[in-house]
């Protein structure tokens, strides 16, 4: 029927089924700057962009698609995050919309990564494992990092959520910090010039949290990062932008995908691995050490099978039926197969937040991917 198909809440109705022809909304454009300005109306750069449309890998709707989940599923979980809910509820939440929307498909499409769930002091990498009892509080500063990917395009976009307005500032000062970094982001610009831009805007805040005043810090260890297909930092070669002010020359380069993520903090305005891990992802190029250990055989097989190099945590080996895998996934980790990604925070006390989109620099325009009407 040519009746428009809407979307249900919870978010249920796979995108196909909303976007028939295919096509999916591009995200928010931004005209290059300074010496780049020409890439606007350069008719080589438009023929680039053409042949980059088509291009089934390169493909722009891979992207989109995942964009457009991100955008619906996030829209629901900011409606239905509530204190007294379980951090296991909220995951499963957010990663039935996901698997639903994207209508996961094996490797060729589902969640990109593990739903960040990081609360408080921890500003990244922590999301349930199995038996995790905690429960949302109002006075919490929840980080919501959700990933979802469309033949290995990853789109990786965050945000804050509060229940009360004491850190209203802090998610002001980051929100402002990570929009500054996205429009100072553009081909040919300097990561260290980036970074300082990012820490001027986010340290010209201060929080008054029980009548003290708190400065608003960039977390100098967390940075935002390139995308390849299937691997969310970029692999080996991948570039990083700091938070902070600092000397690396190197440039951002056409083509290339990022996450453009900020963290601020009153605390320390550093993070430390802390506290269980959950997320691992297989190494790129992993050494191939004959493995002895039987069960982290069969355990590497299930990783490649179900996750290649995309990351995964410990819920989403427990749902394809693995079971007491901790000591071979340990050994996996020992012998630099697999990546441990422990959670990382700051001082107890301390409150972190963090606003992130995925952008990609193509010929002739900046697109800001996952912009939506939210954040
Ligand atoms: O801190 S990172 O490890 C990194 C930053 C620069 C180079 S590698 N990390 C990549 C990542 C690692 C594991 C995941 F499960 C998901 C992502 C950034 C990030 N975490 C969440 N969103 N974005
Ligand atoms: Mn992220
Ligand atoms: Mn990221
Ligand atoms: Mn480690």
């Amino acid at each position: 029927s040519g009746a428009k198909v809407g979307q249900t809440e919870p978010p249920r109705v796979g995108l196909s089924k909303l976007f028939p022809d295919g096509v999916y909304p591009e995200g928010e454009l931004q005209e290059y700057k300074d010496d780049n300005i020409w890439r606007t109306t350069s008719e080589e750069k438009r023929a680039a962009e053409r042949a980059a449309m088509e291009d089934p890998s390169l493909t722009y709707q891979n992207i989109r698609r995942a964009a457009e989940v991100h955008r619906q599923v996030r829209a629901y979980a900011r409606k239905a995050i509530r204190p007294g809910m379980r951090m296991m509820e909220i995951a499963d939440l957010i990663e039935d919309g996901t698997r639903a929307l994207v209508e996961e498909s094996g490797l060729e499409s589902g969640i990109g990564f593990p739903t960040g769930l990081s609360l408080n002091n921890c500003a990244a990498h922590y999301t349930p494992n199995a038996g995790d009892t905690i429960v949302l509080q109002k006075e919490d500063v929840l980080k919501v990092d959700i990933g979802v990917h469309v033949n290995g395009r990853i789109c990786d976009s965050a945000f804050t959520l509060t229940f009360e307005p004491t850190y209203n500032n802090l998610l002001e000062a980051v929100k402002a910090a990570t929009n500054a970094g996205i429009r100072e982001a553009g081909i040919d610009a300097r990561l260290g010039e980036i970074g300082a831009i990012i820490q001027e805007t986010m340290e010209s805040y201060e929080v008054e949290v029980g009548g003290k005043v708190l400065p608003v810090k960039s977390i100098e260890n967390l940075s935002g990062h390139t995308i390849v297909p299937y691997m969310i930092h970029g692999g080996d070669r991948g570039k990083s932008v700091l938070l902070v002010k600092n000397n690396d020359q190197t440039r951002m380069e056409e083509g290339e995908y990022y996450a453009i993520e900020t963290f601020g903090s009153t605390g320390r305005g550093r993070v430390v691995e802390s506290g269980d891990c959950s997320h691992y992802a297989k190494i790129y190029n992993a050494p191939h050490t004959p493995l002895r250990l039987q069960t982290a055989k069969s355990l590497l097989k299930t990783i490649n099978k179900h996750f290649d190099t995309l990351p995964f945590c410990r819920r989403y080996l427990d749902r394809l039926g693995e079971s007491k895998y901790l000591l071979a996934l340990n050994h996996l980790v020992a012998q630099g197969i697999v990546q441990d990604y422990p959670p990382l925070c700051d001082q107890r006390g301390a409150m972190t937040a963090q606003f992130e989109h995925t952008i990609l620099l193509r010929p002739t325009v900046k697109e800001v991917i996952s912009r939506g009407n939210d954040y």
